[in-house]
C-alpha cells in the first residue's frame, strides 16, 4: 500500500495581498514558511518516510518542500520538478487584486473564474506580456519555460485545461512511483492540486467548485494496489 501526500504551498506574498498568482514567481510570506515548516512537523508526527518528491517549477511550492522536507528529518529524498505541476495560469489576471476584480466584473463572475471547472479567465494577449505590480516587473515565461514546446504553454487556464497538462506527468511519473509502492509527496498549488484531487477522486465538474486546499494542510491518501483510496485524513 502507497502514501500519496499532497501539500499546498505555505501563504504567498500575494495570497497575503489578495492578488492573482498564477505563474508568476510569488514568494512565501513569512507566515507561508511557518505553515511549511509545521506542515513537516506534522508529517515527522505521522512517521511518513517518503520515496519520492515531485513540486512544481515554482518557488512558493518547491520552499514549502524544502521547509517540510527538513523539517521532517528527510531533505534527502529525491525530488523532480515540473511545469505540469505549476499552479493554474491566471490569464490576464495575473497580479490583478481579487477583491478589485470583483468590484469590476462582479462577484458572481470572479468566482467562476476562480473555481469552476470550464470557464477560462481573461487571456494573455501574447507570451511576451509581463506584469507590474508595485513598481516591479515580473516576466510572464522565463528560462525555466525553455524546454517546452512553444504552443504547450497557456495564455490562461481553466481547471479542466490545468487538469489536461497535470495528467501526463501524472501517469507518466507519479502513478508508477505509487503502483510500485513508493511513498510519495507532492508541493503543490491551490488549483493544480484540486486538479490533481477531482481526478484522484473522481469529482464531479459541478461539485469541484466547492473543494478548497487549505495552505500548509498535508492531505494524505492511502492508496490500494489499484490506486483506489483506502483512507484520506488532512493534517492540521
Ligand atoms: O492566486 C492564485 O493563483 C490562486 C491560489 O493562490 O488563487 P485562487 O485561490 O483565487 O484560485
Amino acid at each position: 500500500m502507497a502514501k500519496l501526500v499532497l501539500i499546498r504551498h505555505g501563504q504567498s506574498e500575494w495570497n497575503a495581498l489578495n492578488l492573482f498568482n498564477g505563474w508568476v514567481d510569488t514568494k512565501l510570506s513569512e507566515q507561508g514558511i511557518e505553515q511549511a515548516k509545521h506542515a513537516g512537523e506534522l508529517l515527522k508526527a505521522e512517521g511518513i518516510e517518503f520515496d519520492q518528491a515531485y513540486t512544481s517549477v515554482l518557488t512558493r511550492a518547491i520552499t514549502t518542500l524544502h521547509y517540510a522536507l527538513e523539517e521532517a528529518g528527510q531533505l534527502y529524498v529525491p525530488e523532480e520538478k515540473s511545469w505540469r505541476l505549476n499552479e493554474r495560469h491566471y490569464g490576464a489576471l495575473q497580479g490583478k487584486n481579487k477583491a478589485a476584480a470583483a468590484e469590476k466584473y462582479g462577484e458572481d463572475q470572479v468566482h467562476i473564474w476562480r473555481r469552476s471547472y470550464d470557464v477560462l479567465p481573461p487571456l494573455l494577449d501574447n507570451y511576451e506580456e509581463t506584469v507590474e505590480v508595485e513598481g516591479k516587473t515580473y516576466p510572464a515565461f522565463d528560462a525555466r519555460y525553455a524546454d517546452v514546446p512553444y504552443g504547450e504553454l497557456p495564455l490562461g487556464e481553466n481547471l479542466k485545461v490545468t487538469l489536461e497538462r497535470v495528467l501526463p506527468f501524472w501517469d507518466a511519473k507519479i502513478k508508477k512511483d505509487l503502483a510500485a509502492g513508493k511513498d510519495v509527496v507532492i508541493a503543490a498549488h491551490g488549483n493544480s492540486l484540486r486538479a490533481l484531487v477531482k481526478h484522484l477522486e473522481n469529482i464531479s465538474d459541478d461539485d469541484i467548485l466547492n473543494v478548497e486546499i487549505a495552505n500548509g494542510q498535508p492531505i494524505v491518501y492511502d492508496l490500494a494496489a489499484d490506486l483506489t483510496i483506502n483512507l484520506k485524513k488532512v493534517l492540521k
